[in-house]
């Protein structure tokens, strides 16, 4: 698997013996490539479908997660997805892997969690499936959202004369993780280590992510947004595939980024930069899109009105694919395609 990294694998799953006539004949108006699908469900409404794996040492350890955590997070990043296309999530579907020797009360944990975000954002379990396995436990959660016909926002849809946006914090996942990577202490402890509630709002990002379901259902409706990506792999990821998907180029500026205060204090208490975290951490679950400028004010407006952060961190360029960074000084940089990659990192 070394050779080939997980985009250019998705790329290779796409299509083949599926044609897009095949598709679009069994209602798919978008397929593999976006966050989610979007099938025709009646002649007024469009499914939404996504599905999100979390995996035992890959997504998430002892010592960075609790078990109600790993639960609510598996389900608030398949949510997310229906959040990255304008939708409004209705049902999912969990399956569950665990060894044989997994005590009954960590999986009641991890459902209270799941259960917990589910309510939250009024999804309803209709199902799932439960196996064992060989290795660490492994949830799977598939979302079922809604929208209308020609509604869901779309990677492919930024165009020139767009401002770029986002809705919060991001680098903050990142930091969190990897502070407790450092402690290196089982979740069951951390009430006792008063050093680990230094950063809780770092902490309170990665085990504990939003889905950005308003903002992504406003975005919709205000009719202004034209592309929309949430950041799971990093700001700098998602941008490269908004500008790759709508053949065009990105510039983000620097300073317009937000940045929150404990990942400001926690970044240079590292010595390290707070934009590495920002740019290439992920898991942050914040949406990233475009909306014409002219509408640039009234989106931001409707977004005061409705008590929710829209920061404007850049604009489409040139006719050329590519995201590049405007720094402090005014000069531009190339920003590399990195971010999480499952197959690469
Ligand atoms: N194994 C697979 N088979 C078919 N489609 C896949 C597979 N893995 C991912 N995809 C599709 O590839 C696209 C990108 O997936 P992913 O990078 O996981 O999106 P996101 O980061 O938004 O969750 C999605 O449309 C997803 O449905
Ligand atoms: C123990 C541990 N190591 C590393 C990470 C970092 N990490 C794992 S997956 C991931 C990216 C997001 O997950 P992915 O499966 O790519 O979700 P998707 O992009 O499909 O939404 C990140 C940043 C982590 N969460 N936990
Ligand atoms: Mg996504
Ligand atoms: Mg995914
Ligand atoms: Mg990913």
């Amino acid at each position: 698997m070394s050779s080939v990294d997980e985009f250019t694998l998705i790329d290779l799953l796409n299509g083949g013996k599926q044609t897009i006539a095949f598709q679009r004949a069994g209602g798919v108006e978008t397929g593999i490539g976006d966050d989610a699908a979007v099938v025709r469900a009646s002649s007024d409404s469009r499914w939404i479908l996504t599905c999100d794996t979390m995996t035992e040492d890959i997504h998430f350890k002892r010592v960075t997660m609790r078990d109600a955590d790993i639960g609510y997070k598996a389900m608030a990043s398949a949510v997310s997805d229906i959040a990255a296309m304008g939708g409004t999530p209705r049902y999912a579907l969990v399956a569950l892997s665990m060894p044989k020797s997994t005590p009954v009360e960590r999986v009641r944990a991890m459902y209270d969690g799941l259960y917990e975000c589910a309510n939250r954002y009024r999804v309803v379990v209709a199902g799932g499936d439960t196996t064992s396995c060989i290795g660490g436990v492994t949830l799977t959660v598939t979302v079922i959202g809604e929208t209308e016909p020609d509604k869901a926002l779309l990677r492919s849809a930024a165009r020139l004369g767009d401002v770029v946006f986002i809705t919060g914090f991001t680098g903050d996942s990142a930091a969190g993780l990897e502070w407790l990577l450092g402690k290196n202490k089982p979740s069951e402890e951390w009430d006792d280590d008063p050093e680990l509630k230094r950063y809780p709002g770092l902490i309170r990002a990665h085990c504990r992510p939003e889905p950005q379901i308003e903002a992504g259902e406003l975005l919709r409706r205000s009719g202004f947004c034209h592309a929309l990506n949430d950041v799971s792999d990093g700001i700098a990821s998602e941008a490269w595939e908004i500008a790759a998907a709508s053949n065009i180029g990105i510039d983000l500026i620097e300073d317009r980024i937000p940045v929150s205060g404990e990942l400001l204090e926690y970044a240079s208490k590292q010595g390290k930069d707070p934009l590495d975290y920002m740019l290439y951490g992920g898991e942050d679950y914040q949406l990233i899109g475009t909306a014409p400028a002219e509408h640039a004010v009234e989106l931001q407006m409707q977004f005061k009105e409705a008590g929710l952060p829209l920061y404007l961190i850049g604009y489409v360029h040139e006719e050329h694919s590519g995201v590049r960074l405007v720094r402090s000084d005014g000069s531009a940089v190339s920003l590399a395609k990195r971010g999480y990659n499952h197959f690469t990192g």
